[in-house]
């Protein structure tokens, strides 16, 4: 068997794509691999998120000509950075055990956060939820991969820390960079961080088949919920929406929070189902956020922050 894999050229994509070989090769010894290495128009430009709201899936776009092309056989993607809509005739053919979802602060713990600290981060809801938790703090926007990121601290933007995913730095072997895991209850991770999403052609049968061999049903459950969510309320990525699933007595629970880009405002909901009603979850939880006006606050906000902008 012989797979041509999709996959962007960063130390994060090429340690994920290498993770997905490693357990589809336990599965099946003799699999073969080619990597078709892209840089996407995020690699290229630059841009930071806060410049993705609008642009969906910068990361995605070219990865998924290369499908439709017939150029390799699937992608690995991060899931949070996969659209919840798809291109035509592909699908999310697995998702593998999720990596630690939480985001780290680095460079400082929330305790030792001096009062007045520049943070950076470049994602719109790290910034609206470290400004809810922190209205003293600078967020500083930044961007481009970990390892650049992380280097910023004390840097000449003088920052004291910056938000990053623990899981990127787990999977780059750089755990020790977090100096704490941020507690989900009060700073609610991006919808699929830590999870990885393989995407395929819908026809290919036995691509799939090889790609459910290592998918993780929690985490299948956990991204069916999240994803509905996110889809429900028109939100992408970069949007400060954030997400926290707990699971008891094999139900799942998704907790969900619509923050201001200011950090003023806050809304939160929570629901429990059984894994086979993930959608439904993901559908009922965004249903009362809207109910609370959490769409409501992100349009408001960011009519304030982006004049052109017409509705989510
Ligand atoms: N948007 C960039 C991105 N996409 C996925 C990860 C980390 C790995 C993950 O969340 O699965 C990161 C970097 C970060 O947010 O620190």
């Amino acid at each position: 068997m012989h797979l041509r894999i999709g996959t962007r050229r960063s130390p994060l994509a090429m340690a994920q794509t290498n993770h997905v070989m490693g357990l589809i090769r336990e599965k099946f010894p003799q699999a073969e691999f080619t990597l078709c290495q892209i840089a996407t128009i995020a690699d290229r430009d630059r841009v930071s998120e806060f410049h993705q709201f609008g642009m969906v899936g910068v990361f995605a776009v070219e990865h998924e000509q290369q499908l439709v092309k017939r150029e390799v056989d699937f992608v690995v993607h991060s899931l949070k950075d996969l659209p919840t809509t798809l291109h035509e005739g592909l699908v999310l053919a697995s998702v593998p055990p999720r990596e630690d979802p939480r985001d780290a602060l680095c460079g400082a713990t929330m305790a030792t956060l001096r009062q007045g600290a520049r943070v950076g981060t470049g994602s719109l809801r790290r910034r609206a939820q470290i400004l809810n938790l922190r209205p003293d703090v600078t967020v500083v926007p930044i961007r481009g991969n970990v390892g650049p990121r992380l280097a910023k601290i004390g840097g000449e933007d003088a920052l004291d820390a910056v938000i990053l995913a623990q899981a990127g730095l787990r999977r780059l072997g750089m755990d020790e960079a977090s100096s704490e895991a941020l507690a989900p209850s009060l700073f609610p991770y991006a919808v699929g961080q830590g999870a990885l999403g393989l995407e395929a052609r819908a026809e290919d049968a036995a691509v799939i088949e090889v790609l459910k061999a290592i998918e993780c049903p929690q985490a299948r459950a956990e991204a069916e919920a999240e994803r509905e969510m996110m889809h429900a309320l028109g939100a992408g990525c970069s949007l400060p929406v954030g997400a926290c699933v707990t699971w008891q007595d094999g139900r799942l629970t998704l907790h969900a929070q619509v923050t201001s880009i200011e950090g003023t405002e806050r809304v939160v909901a929570d629901q429990s189902a059984a894994p086979e009603q993930a959608r439904e979850l993901g559908l009922a939880v965004a249903q009362i956020l809207k109910e609370r006006g959490g769409v409501a606050i992100l349009e408001k906000s960011y009519r304030g922050h982006y004049p052109s902008f017409k509705s989510l």
